[in-house]
């Protein structure tokens, strides 16, 4: 079973269609690089796959179940954005995603529970090269740590879907290099399903097993929001790494 499929999809908002005709089987632990020109819709597919946008027409199933109205990491979804808090330190940063995820009526996590949310935040903080740092505050980490900070916010969730929009925008090549190294090292460790959007094309064909370029298939110069964009292209890219992915085949009796 696909982990994510959708079925003719549309995104019209009421002065312009965004995504029309969309069509997708993705199988679980894939790691898709979304490609296509500004504007043309990537942030917004990411928004539906996390059920805070809902379709204008068609449907989204993740493992089969239709997305609920209401998003939330328990769901196994996680968007990873800029997010990190910037009055919390570096480790109660980590441990707030713990928080979103494991205790949605108290908030914060108490006692045995909360212990085991720091030890868990603390090996994500080694694991993200950030152990060094843990009582420091976002401000005094560089742009590259605080995106390593963010993506271990989002980890500690262990998504099954993970959700990226050019995460690795700003950094220098050296940073951007670790990043992608690890990325792929928790993409393998974790076995999740990744969406990232990127302008980097280099990116996409490097880290992804699939790129999905979108783009508007019409144009009307009189009326630039009559049509949407749609899913042009879809390569299969590192087909070795993929099948390191894919569960086993069944042994037949
Ligand atoms: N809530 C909204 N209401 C109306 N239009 C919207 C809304 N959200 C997004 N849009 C429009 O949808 C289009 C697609 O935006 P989106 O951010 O998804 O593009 P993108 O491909 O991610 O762009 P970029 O690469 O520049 O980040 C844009 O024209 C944007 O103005």
């Amino acid at each position: 079973m696909s982990a994510v499929s959708v079925r003719d999809l549309w995104m019209e908002y009421p002065n312009q269609v965004v995504l029309e005709r969309l069509n997708l089987e993705i199988a679980a632990g894939s790691f898709c690089a979304l490609v296509g020109p500004s504007g043309c819709g990537k942030t917004t597919f990411l928004r539906l796959l996390l059920g805070e946008e809902r379709p204008t027409r068609g449907a989204i199933t993740v493992d089969g179940q239709p997305l609920v109205a209401e998003p939330g990491p328990g769901r196994g979804v996680v968007f990873q954005r800029y997010s990190v808090f910037p009055h919390r330190t570096v480790l109660e940063n980590v441990i707030m995603g713990r928080e979103f995820a494991g205790s949605r009526l108290l908030g914060r996590l108490f006692g045995a529970a909360r212990r085991a949310a720091i030890e868990e935040a603390e090996g994500w903080l080694e694991c993200v090269g950030l152990a060094a740092h843990r009582d420091k505050y976002p401000a005094e980490l560089s742009g590259g740590m605080q995106q390593r900070l963010a993506i271990a916010q989002a980890l500690i969730v262990k998504p099954r879907i993970l959700l990226l929009d050019e995460p690795f925008g700003a950094l220098d090549p050296g940073t951007r290099a670790q990043m992608h190294e690890l990325l792929l090292r928790l993409w393998r460790e974790e076995r999740m399903t990744v969406f990232m959007v990127t302008h980097d094309l280099k990116e996409g064909f490097t880290l992804a097993t699939r790129v999905l370029a979108f783009e508007k298939l019409r144009i009307d110069p009189t009326d630039p929001g009559r049509f949407g964009a749609t899913i042009t292209y879809d390569l299969k890219v590192n087909e070795e790494r993929a099948a390191e992915m894919a569960p086993p085949l069944a042994l037949s009796a």
